[in-house]
């Protein structure tokens, strides 16, 4: 049965399967294995504070994710298509594992921050001009 998301364990159960996902996938893959060459021991901790942040409300995450994606957007273009399925990713990981409230709001806010990173990225492009 699928479970409700109430604490830093499940948050890393929901990120590392995303991962998962993201490093293997056709579309959005090479960004992440090819271009930004992450470091993943470095950087899933980083997303588990994140998350954990945004859905468990505990100020483990203090950072700006967005002039990192305003500069990866300079190395290659993050278009709709790519934010796209990074959310669809998103979403098909927590619905695979989770259920209830936390899990629901992980889908809206990825969505909405998402949406506003689209936006920072086109406001950056236009004073780039
Ligand atoms: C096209 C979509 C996206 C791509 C290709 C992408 C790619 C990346 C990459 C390459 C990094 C750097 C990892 C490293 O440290 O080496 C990163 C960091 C991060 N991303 Fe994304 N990302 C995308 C969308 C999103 C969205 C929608 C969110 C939030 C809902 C998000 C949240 C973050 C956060 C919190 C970090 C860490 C920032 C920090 O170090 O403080 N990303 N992303």
């Amino acid at each position: 049965m699928k479970k409700t998301i109430q604490s830093r364990k499940d948050i890393e159960i929901l990120v590392k399967n995303f991962y998962d996902k993201v490093i293997n996938d056709e579309t959005i893959g090479f960004i992440f294995n090819d271009v930004a060459k992450v470091n993943w021991d470095a950087h899933l901790p980083v997303m588990f504070d994140f998350w954990e942040n945004v859905l468990l409300q505990n100020n483990k995450y203090s950072g700006n994710p967005m002039p990192l994606h305003v500069s990866l957007n300079e190395k290659v273009p993050l278009t709709k298509a790519h934010f796209d399925r990074w959310l669809k990713l998103f979403h098909e990981t927590v619905d695979e594992y989770f259920e209830g409230d936390i899990a629901i709001l992980a889908k809206q806010r990825s969505q909405s921050i998402a949406t506003i990173m689209q936006i920072k990225i086109a406001e950056s492009e236009r004073a780039r001009r």
